[in-house]
């Protein structure tokens, strides 16, 4: 379904992203590891549109990105979703948590506004958002609330595939396992497709499938994720030795 063909990005003459393919099939998980500056913001930017790949190109479900502003544009994007890691500039902050999560559904849908209420409702259940604070603005919410919200406005559509850029990173060790668990459920409910990007290599056992590791710009790896404690990369050895040695838990 998604699939990465030959991505390389070149920004004044510097090797940003360099030759990175891989598939992912519908109701699968994978997870795009590597430390800060690996290019990991770097991809899921071109897979969104908004940069483009000096090279290479994204299909999904076989059909080409097509180019922002078209009318095809909208409909290839409807079926993918992206939650990111900036969450203070997620969502407008003159807009109530009811109008954010609506918002793309009068966009890309032409619902009319009863039946928009109700799938809010519905979401916003579907995340564990309380009924109350849909009236409230963005500010009020904690760094948990509003990643939920995020997710809820996001899904709402029933994209196809979810990319989740360091969703969890600014929370805590409990937050982040209730979002975890969330995006599994939501994943085997919905047949959802996940892209999951980090840099927390502890964050990945329990949720994906499939690893791919990067470097600089470059895959290290593609890995099964039950299978990298045995993976012989060194580069992957050394982001897991430092999970080990942060006294991260381990989920398989
Ligand atoms: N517009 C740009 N101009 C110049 N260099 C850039 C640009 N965008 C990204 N880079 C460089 O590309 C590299 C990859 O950046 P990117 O943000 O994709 O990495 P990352 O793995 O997502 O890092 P982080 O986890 O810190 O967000 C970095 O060295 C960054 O400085």
């Amino acid at each position: 379904m998604l699939d990465i063909q030959h991505i390389s990005k070149r920004i004044a003459f510097k090797s940003i992203l360099e030759d990175i393919h891989f598939t992912l099939q519908t109701g699968r998980s994978l997870a795009v590891v590597g430390e800060s500056g690996s290019g990991k913001s770097t991809l899921a930017r071109i897979i969104m549109g908004l940069e483009r790949p000096t090279s290479g190109r994204i299909l999904f479900n076989g059909v080409p990105a097509p180019e922002r502003k078209t009318a095809e544009f909208k409909s290839w994007y409807q079926q993918i979703q992206f939650v990111f890691q900036n969450t203070a500039a997620s969502l407008d902050p003159r807009m109530t948590i009811f109008q954010s999560i609506e918002e793309p559904l009068c966009h890309l849908t032409k619902l009319r506004k009863n039946d928009r209420k109700v799938l809010v409702h519905e979401y916003a259940a579907k995340v564990g958002l309380p009924q109350p604070l849909l009236s409230s603005v963005p500010s009020h919410l904690s760094g948990g609330q509003y990643q939920r919200a995020c997710i809820a406005k996001a899904l709402i559509v029933r994209p196809k595939l979810l990319v989740c850029d360091e969703i969890v990173s600014n929370l805590d060790v409990i937050h982040q396992h209730t979002i975890i668990e969330l995006l599994q459920s939501l994943q085997a409910e919905q047949q959802l497709s996940l892209l999951f990007i980090t840099h927390d290599l502890s964050l990945v056992p329990s949720l994906c499938e499939d690893v791919l590791v990067m470097k600089d710009g470059r895959m290290v790896e593609l890995i099964q994720s039950a299978l990298l404690n045995s993976s012989q990369h060194p580069y992957t050895a050394s982001l897991l030795g430092a999970v080990k040695l942060l006294g991260q838990h381990w989920h398989h």
